[in-house]
């Protein structure tokens, strides 16, 4: 029996949502703390949702290009669990970000048609390379330099030896993260756009069938 497949929930706004998620079975739910996204989230706010998190459930911040004192008053205000940098952050500026907060953090990835899966695997050794702060990459298709629109990007691009460590991200859905799973069979997935009515309101419906259709997945590779 190998471990199902995570899921995580992001661009979470507000209380009815983040009960949605931790209702619909979800193992990690995220916060924006990036001010031009439209799902950004004041740290005071995310710190009222986070104390209604239960224990074992992750909360991800996630911060684009922020410098590591920003992140510092972020997270003294807002103590999620893990960093999430979905910028141009080198290795050493996520590194100095995660040790100021002494929390492990994951790496987005713009999986672009033209990267290898030598690129890939490169990009992970660099920031692998820094310690066990780095907790993995998150694999995203970018909209417009951004995260969070809903973009799919081709998973065959992701190395087979690289699957089990990763998160899969980009334009997921009920609709096709089954299909997504079966494919690339990845250690986690991550969803923003595909369960909102919304940009940053999230549909609970959308949401639940999001975490079952993973679940499918799942079921049909006996785990
Ligand atoms: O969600 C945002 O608004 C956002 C803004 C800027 C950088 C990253 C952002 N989201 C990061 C996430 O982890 C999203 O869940 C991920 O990009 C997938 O989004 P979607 O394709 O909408 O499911």
């Amino acid at each position: 029996m190998s471990i199902r497949t995570r899921a995580k929930i992001c661009g979470i706004t507000r209380s009815q949502d983040l009960d949605a998620a931790v209702a619909a079975g979800a193992d990690a739910v995220g916060f924006v703390f990036y001010a031009k996204s439209p799902r950004y989230l004041a740290p005071e706010a995310a710190a009222t949702l986070i104390a209604s998190v239960p224990a074992y459930i992750a909360t991800v911040g996630l911060f684009v290009n922020a410098s590591t004192d920003e992140v510092r008053k972020v997270v003294h205000a807002a103590p999620v669990s893990m960093l999430q940098f979905h910028g141009d952050e080198t290795p050493e500026q996520c590194l100095a970000a995660a040790e100021a907060v002494s929390r492990p953090f994951m790496r987005a990835v713009r999986v672009r048609q033209d990267m290898t899966a030598a690129d890939l695997l490169e990009y992970e050794r660099n920031y692998r390379a820094v310690g066990p702060l780095f907790a993995g990459l998150l694999l995203d298709a970018f909209v417009d330099g951004y995260g969070g629109g809903g973009k799919v990007f081709d998973w065959s691009l992701i190395p087979k030896e690289l699957a089990p460590r990763v998160v899969l991200s980009g334009g997921l859905s009920a609709q096709n993260v089954t299909e997504a799973v079966l494919q690339v069979r990845p250690h986690a997935v991550d969803v923003s756009s595909g369960v909102e009515l919304s940009k940053g309101i999230k549909d609970p419906a959308k949401i639940a069938a999001f975490i079952q259709a993973v679940g499918l997945a799942d079921a049909r590779q006996g785990k």
